[in-house]
């Protein structure tokens, strides 16, 4: 690394995990959640549910997911209160992954990498989930603003929910649509500063060598989903290194007391630390 360069993005997802343990928490602030934590379904719900949720998960969790969907369904205003929601979670110490699952040719998702990835957005995140169904190639724009910042982006490979399968396992010649995806992330992370993480559910095994990423693995699906830390270890077997699952609702539902959320992150997190060294 030259001198001044920033910590390539694995580097700094492995010190927030050696520190705070294998957990990436989601913010999605869903209508029945609203509702279930006493709260609105509107903007100034939105932000009281976002305000709760960092004053409690920022201090705790390693990574924190806001949910960009749940957040843009109100508009303007749902951003601004994104973009406090990020400024949060740094504060509070944790690595934002921000939930955008952008994807796009070429010279549009350079717009994206400039939104989600670079110095001086409001929305600027250590992190960001980008889908590669319009070419893996035209994620480059994304990938190079990681590299250069030392940030990084999930790349959706085999998603959580059924529906993904029909594209994802299809086969080409030589492998899955899935594994195509793994190995350019792989082959990123080995020849450049290691910025590509991928995302893969842990609600089914996912027929993937995932052995060569270099990079760390979200894979949500664990609670609401039906996903638990037991089988992220079993799913995840050779990989624990990398693996980070990804809970929301399951941790959420806990809210809006503040220990009660902040005591289920750590329960959680041993839950899965215990599986994944056992
Ligand atoms: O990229 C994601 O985070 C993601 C990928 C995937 O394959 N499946 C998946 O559930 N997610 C997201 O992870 C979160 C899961 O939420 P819970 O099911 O409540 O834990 C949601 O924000 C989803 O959009």
């Amino acid at each position: 690394m030259s001198a001044g360069a920033p910590a390539d993005f694995a580097t700094r997802y492995r010190a927030a995990v050696a520190d705070r343990g294998r957990l990436c928490v989601g913010i999605d602030p869903h209508p029945g959640l609203l509702d279930a934590w006493g709260l609105t379904d509107d903007v100034d719900g939105l932000r009281r549910f976002a305000d709760i949720a960092v004053a409690a998960l920022a201090p705790v969790a390693a990574l924190i997911k806001p949910q960009v969907a749940l957040f843009e369904r109100f508009g303007s205003a749902g951003f601004a209160v994104l973009e406090q929601t990020i400024a949060g979670i740094g504060a509070g110490g944790a690595l934002v992954v921000a939930d955008a699952k952008r994807g796009d040719i070429g010279s549009t998702m350079d717009a994206y990498a400039s939104a989600w990835l670079r110095d001086g957005s409001p929305l600027c995140s250590d992190s960001v989930t980008v889908s590669p169904y319009l070419g893996f190639g035209s994620l480059d724009p994304a990938v190079r603003a990681a590299q250069e910042t030392g940030r990084g982006v999930f790349v959706l490979a085999r998603t959580s929910n059924p529906e993904g399968a029909a594209v994802q396992t299809a086969r080409g010649e030589r492998t899955s649509v899935a594994q195509a995806i793994v190995d350019a992330a792989a082959e990123l992370n080995h020849a450049g500063p290691a910025a590509v993480g991928l995302v893969v559910g842990a609600t089914r095994a996912h027929g993937l060598d995932l052995e060569a990423v270099g990079g760390p693995i979200l894979a949500p699906g664990v609670g609401a989903q039906g996903g638990t830390p037991a089988d992220v270890a079993r799913i995840f077997a050779g990989v624990h290194e990398w693996v980070l699952p990804a809970v929301s609702r399951e941790i959420l539902r806990r809210g809006p007391d503040h220990a009660a959320l902040s005591d289920e992150v750590a329960r959680m997190r041993d839950d899965v630390e215990a599986h994944l060294r056992g």
